[in-house]
């Protein structure tokens, strides 16, 4: 059955219009229904020549030549299948060329968010094409598939293309972006450190896979907990993609600590600026409240319960991200992911004048004095251009340096759990006790 004739010109879909597709990768995960996905993608130049129709055991569109015989090299999935429209193909002449964006853990809960947001344009722009390759594994392969189909029936004309697999070194290949989503969260009561172990191993295999297919200049993203140390392994697995390309995701901590500093001040929250988080994204972090401002003035100014500032307000920063569990009984998504498409944000549009944002980076050669060989949140500014540079004249008085120093301690303790991925000898794990507890909590 002909589910539609291609090399009749369509306009109700921007999907018909698009050379899109969606794929599998890592063959021996794959249902039935999806298999015939795993074919290369159609050729461009024979594409008007090429329909649509249904196969018989599944639902699938199958490419179909028109002279009615089935495509068995190159074949398709519904709407990222296949057309390719020469006139609304003059009309995407505008756009960029299309960039390569991996998402690990792509069927889980941040993903579900941050997918969304990144196919509808809203975070690389809206003459940005993108292509989302979505890394899950053997248990979610199934929870992907439904993924790829909720994308494909949300109809965006900037998404052409999607792939997914379980296999990072295909899911990886030529990738622009990668946003390293994919780790065990923590449950109530736990030290995201205690995820070292697990996750430690995914952001070692994850490098690796990177720096063998990935784009040279790849701009990778680590999310999965404890992300600084995550980020630390996967840019030691890495070597031959610049460090400086790696960040661990603070900017949530950001957010969390301008809702809270625009709350007591009573404005709205656009009107705080220049928020650092400094150190680990962990409850050692240092939110600086010395150096933020609200309607441009020092918060110290207009905030003059400093009591507040260094003990109310920090911790509840440190903190947020427990008490959401407690709360919510699982991890924050949704404002992670939105804290996602923030950092994106900051490094591919130019910061606003005198401001700066925060993002886990690695320290060699900060001006800080902070430890070498870490990564570390530290204050950045961006030109826009993908890379950032160190905000360096950032003033730091005792109260600063010795939490700064703290959270330093941390990392460096986190560093030695990590050793034996990282290669640097024999892990020796000592992370001493954290007071992680939370009212409420036993
Ligand atoms: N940096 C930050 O600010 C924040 C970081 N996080 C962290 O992000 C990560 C993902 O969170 P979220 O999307 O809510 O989690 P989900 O549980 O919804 O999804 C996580 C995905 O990770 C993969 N995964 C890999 N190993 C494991 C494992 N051992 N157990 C469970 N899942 C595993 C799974 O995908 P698959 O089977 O496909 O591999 C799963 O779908 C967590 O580590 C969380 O702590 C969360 C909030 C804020
Ligand atoms: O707290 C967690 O485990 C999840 C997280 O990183 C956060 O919400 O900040």
């Amino acid at each position: 059955m002909a589910m539609s004739d291609l090399s009749t010109p369509k306009t109700t879909s921007p999907f018909l219009h698009s050379s899109s597709r969606l794929r599998l990768s890592s063959k021996s995960h794959l249902s039935n229904q999806f298999r015939h996905l795993l074919l290369p993608p159609l050729h461009r130049t024979s594409v008007s020549k090429i329909s649509c129709s249904v196969s018989q055991n599944n639902q699938a569109p199958v490419a179909v030549q028109d002279n009615g015989s089935v495509k068995t090299k190159k074949e398709c999935y519904g709407v990222f299948c296949l057309t390719y429209d020469l006139k609304a193909e003059e009309e995407t002449k505008s756009w960029k060329k299309m960039i390569n964006i991996a998402v690990s853990g792509a069927a889980g809960m941040i993903s579900n968010h941050l997918l969304f947001k990144l196919a509808s344009g809203a975070v690389f722009g809206p003459d940005q094409p993108i292509a989302l390759k979505l890394l899950g594994s053997e248990r979610s392969i199934q929870a992907l598939e439904g993924v790829a189909m909720e994308l494909e029936d949300s109809l965006f004309p900037l998404l052409r293309e999607v792939d997914i697999g379980t296999d990072p070194y295909e899911i990886f290949q030529d990738v622009e972006w990668a946003l390293l989503i994919g780790a065990k969260p923590r449950g109530p009561g736990m030290e995201r450190a205690a995820l070292l172990d697990i996750n430690g191993q995914i952001f070692a295999e994850q490098g690796k896979a990177l720096n063998a297919v990935a784009s040279p200049n790849v701009k990778v993203l680590v999310v999965g907990n404890p992300c600084n140390t995550n980020a630390l392994i996967c840019l030691k697995n890495a070597p031959n993609i610049p460090a400086k390309n790696f960040h661990a995701l603070t900017r949530l901590d950001e957010n969390r600590a301008k809702c809270q500093l625009a709350l007591k001040a009573g404005v709205f929250y656009d009107k705080v600026s220049n928020m650092t988080i400094w150190g680990n994204h962990s409850t050692t972090q240092v939110p600086d409240f010395l150096n933020a401002r609200i309607n441009g003035r020092p918060v110290k100014e207009v905030i003059t319960d400093h009591k507040w500032l260094e003990e109310g307000f920090t911790e509840s920063v440190q903190k947020r991200g427990g008490l959401l569990i407690q709360k919510w009984g699982r991890s924050s998504a949704a404002s992670t992911a939105v804290s996602i498409v923030d950092a994106i944000k900051s490094l591919v549009t130019p910061t606003p004048e005198g401001d700066w944002f925060s993002t886990g980076v690695y320290t060699n050669g900060n001006p800080y004095g902070i430890a070498e060989d870490l990564v570390f949140s530290m204050p950045c500014r961006s030109t826009g251009d993908g890379d950032y540079e160190l905000v360096k004249d950032v003033e730091i008085d005792d109260y600063l340096r010795q939490r700064i120093a703290k959270s330093e301690a941390e990392l460096l303790a986190e560093k030695k759990c990590v050793a034996h991925l990282t290669g640097e000898g024999i892990a020796y794990c000592d992370l001493g006790p954290v007071d992680t507890m939370l009212p409420g909590e036993v």
